[in-house]
């Protein structure tokens, strides 16, 4: 399979914190990738490397072959790489559909925003009977729903998310996991952020395990859940 996006030794830094040491991956066409580690591990700080949100020290980042090292967001979505920041960021006081048109604001024509709300609407129910309403008044898994719909207005051909089911109920949890899987079947790639392990390895095709900074094991679920590895990183042991 083909590599649509990679990174090469990758670091970021906040002042003297070193966040990202030397993180190198490969991300190939249909996968569901996991990162997985502990709070302060530099997962989103990967995911916002990527996406230009926050400047990249040293290392290469790679998108179907360009280098979009350091490109600014709004250079990538129009490109096919859209991110789901962790924490719902949904715009309270705007409605549910004008939340998603924000999300569209890649693309030029009538058409392709109607066919983008029409798929979001079609995996997300729920903000079609509530398209009027203010975001801010939609439950934590509605909100979560909004910011996953509004990352897929811009059509991405690699979908980042960040924390998707962080603070939410069980049976919501298992309609975002669905979700991933649905989006995989609709040819989106995904890179996933996750603290719910046992969830993420049950959908994803392979994962890196963070532990302050750099990978510390990668592979398929199963070869990582047979090895002590993950509990360490869980634990925070280094
Ligand atoms: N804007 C910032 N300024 C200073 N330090 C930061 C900043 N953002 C993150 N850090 C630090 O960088 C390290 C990695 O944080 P990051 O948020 O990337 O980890 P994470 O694995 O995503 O954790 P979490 O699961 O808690 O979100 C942590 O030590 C964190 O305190």
């Amino acid at each position: 399979m083909q590599s649509l996006l990679s990174a090469n030794d990758l670091h970021v830094s906040y002042g003297a914190v070193e966040a990202v040491r030397g993180v190198s991956f490969d991300i190939r066409q249909g996968e569901i990738v996991a990162f997985l580690g502990a709070n302060g591990a530099g997962k989103s700080s990967i995911m916002n490397a990527i996406t230009g949100l926050v400047p990249t020290a040293s290392g290469q980042v790679m998108f179907e072959g360009r280098d979009i090292t350091g490109a600014a967001p709004e250079t990538l979505a129009p490109s096919g790489l859209t991110l789901s920041p962790e924490g719902r960021r949904v715009f309270g006081t705007l409605s549910v559909a004008d939340n998603l048109r924000m999300g569209a604001f890649a693309l030029n024509d009538k058409d392709a925003v109607e066919a983008a709300y029409a798929r979001v609407y079609e995996l997300f129910p729920i903000l079609l009977e509530r398209k009027d309403q203010y975001a801010g008044t939609l439950s934590g898994g509605q909100q979560q729903m909004l910011a996953v719909g509004r990352a897929l207005m811009s059509n991405p051909r690699v979908l980042l998310l960040d924390e998707p089911s962080l603070g939410l109920a069980p049976l919501i949890v298992d309609q975002i996991f669905d979700l991933i899987l649905k989006l995989r079947d609709q040819d989106v790639t995904l890179l996933v952020v996750e603290q719910n392990v046992a969830k993420t390895l049950q959908v994803a095709d392979r994962a890196y395990v963070l532990v302050n900074g750099e990978v510390v094991e990668q592979g398929k679920p199963a070869e990582l859940s047979a090895s002590g590895t993950m509990q360490d990183a869980y634990l925070g042991a280094n």
